[in-house]
């Protein structure tokens, strides 16, 4: 990477800012249930401590939007964080003001303090320059190593760079170096599998995939808005219903330029979004009014075009793998995935959860900690938080 990474500066008895993506999942009490976003960063915070800094870390739970979410605190993580560093992890209520300032002049080398959720302001998303002045003041030298925000322009890994110079951390800087060096000239078959919530946040980059990938799996909430532009009835489903046209057009491009879309061949249907809900397995086109999909079976000509890959690219779970009626169509893909022989690729905070329920992660090729982000790289676009780390 031609960009500067913590080697490259000198951080002995400095105040290191560093934007993390610990954007982790949680279940209804806020336990986390996968740490590997909060792991994945301990090489670069290793480093820092060997080489006494004081560490100012910086990080969004959820999308909040502005709001003092209680369940979106980042007090989980700095439990979490203290035991996976041995060592205390301090804490400030807020982000930016006065609570934030006090607590990043107290600390000293070797010590390590977490930020209340940067999403608690508005001012994040909107790459505020005032709130990025205010998070570059807090430190002498600041570090991105949130590769699974890179997609987003926002003020912490962004804006900030206008104010103090931003260099990349070791995460960052491995995650760009092995997609990079996977996405760029992708051995084929190439299959593309997509899937997760976010459906407006991503339906947008399947445009690209599709000149890119020989196939593209369509799952999860995903593929709701697909089979209801294919005219079928998805009951309740979650769905985005301004997504049609652009639903209707991505199908009649793949089959203009050949590519494969597989959408589910059956679907598990579920009367609530529960854990005990009542659910049956039905054909796409039988699809209860009043019942919600939760999960998909895929055909075995998807399951075989899966295997016979040479390079995946996964993103997003294909039902609700929280839910352990939800989630076979999910266990499936990964077998899938995992019985391929090329290089494989999974990425995304709950992609990586769903992928350890099946017991299948060592199988994957890499397990990246961006879902989005990884997409969007894979379009070749510049990032925003790429594109604000100083070049060497
Ligand atoms: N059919 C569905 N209906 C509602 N939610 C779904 C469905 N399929 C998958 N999901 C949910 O999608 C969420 C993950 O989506 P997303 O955030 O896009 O993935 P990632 O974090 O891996 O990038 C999971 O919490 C899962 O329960
Ligand atoms: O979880 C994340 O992305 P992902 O769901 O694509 O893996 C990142 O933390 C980005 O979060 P955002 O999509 O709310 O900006």
């Amino acid at each position: 990477m031609n960009k500067k990474s913590i080697r490259d500066i000198d951080v002995n008895g400095k105040k290191v800012f560093i934007r993390v993506d610990f954007n982790v999942p949680m279940d209804e009490n806020q336990n986390i249930t996968n740490d590997k976003r909060i792991r994945a960063t301990l090489p670069t915070l290793n480093y820092l401590l060997e080489n006494n800094a004081a560490i100012i870390l910086a990080c969004h739970v959820g999308r909040p939007k502005g709001q003092r979410v209680p369940e979106l605190s980042v007090k989980p993580i700095v439990a979490r964080l203290s035991e996976l560093l041995g060592k205390e992890v301090k804490y400030a209520e807020d982000c930016v003001g006065e609570a934030a300032s006090k607590a990043a002049a107290d600390l000293k080398p070797g010590e390590v303090l977490l930020l209340e959720n940067l999403r608690y302001h508005n001012e994040e998303t909107k790459n505020d320059p005032e709130f990025a002045k205010q998070l570059a003041s807090l430190a002498d030298v600041a570090v991105d190593d949130a590769f699974g925000v890179s997609h987003r322009a926002h003020a912490s890994n962004a804006g900030i760079a206008q104010y103090v110079e931003v260099v990349g951390g070791f995460l960052i800087e491995k995650e760009i170096q092995f997609i990079g060096k996977a996405l760029s000239n992708p051995e084929r078959p190439f299959v593309a599998i997509i899937g997760g919530a976010k459906v407006s946040d991503k339906i947008g980059v399947i445009s690209n995939l599709l000149e890119k990938a020989d196939a593209v799996v369509i799952g999860g909430g995903m593929a709701n808005t697909f089979l209801a532009a294919q005219g079928k009835g998805i009951g309740s489903s979650l769905f985005e219903e301004e997504k049609l046209p652009l639903a209707k057009e991505l199908l009649a491009k793949a089959e203009e330029k050949g590519v494969k879309v597989f959408l589910p061949a059956e679907v598990v249907v579920a009367d609530k979004f529960a854990a005990d809900a009542n659910h049956k397995t039905v054909s796409v086109d039988e699809v209860p009014a009043d019942w919600m999909i939760l999960d998909n079976k895929f055909s075995k000509e998807c399951q075989e075009a899966l295997e016979n890959a040479k390079t995946i690219v996964w993103n997003g779970p294909m039902g609700v793998f929280e839910f352990d009626a939800f989630a076979h169509g999910t266990e499936d893909i990964a077998h899938a995935v995992a019985e391929s022989t090329g290089i494989s690729i999974v990425g995304g905070g709950d992609s990586i959860a769903a992928l350890k329920k099946t017991g299948l992660s060592d199988k994957i090729t890499h397990i990246s900690t961006g879902g989005g982000a990884t997409l969007e790289f894979l379009e070749g676009k510049p990032m925003p938080g790429i594109a604000a780390i100083a070049d060497k």
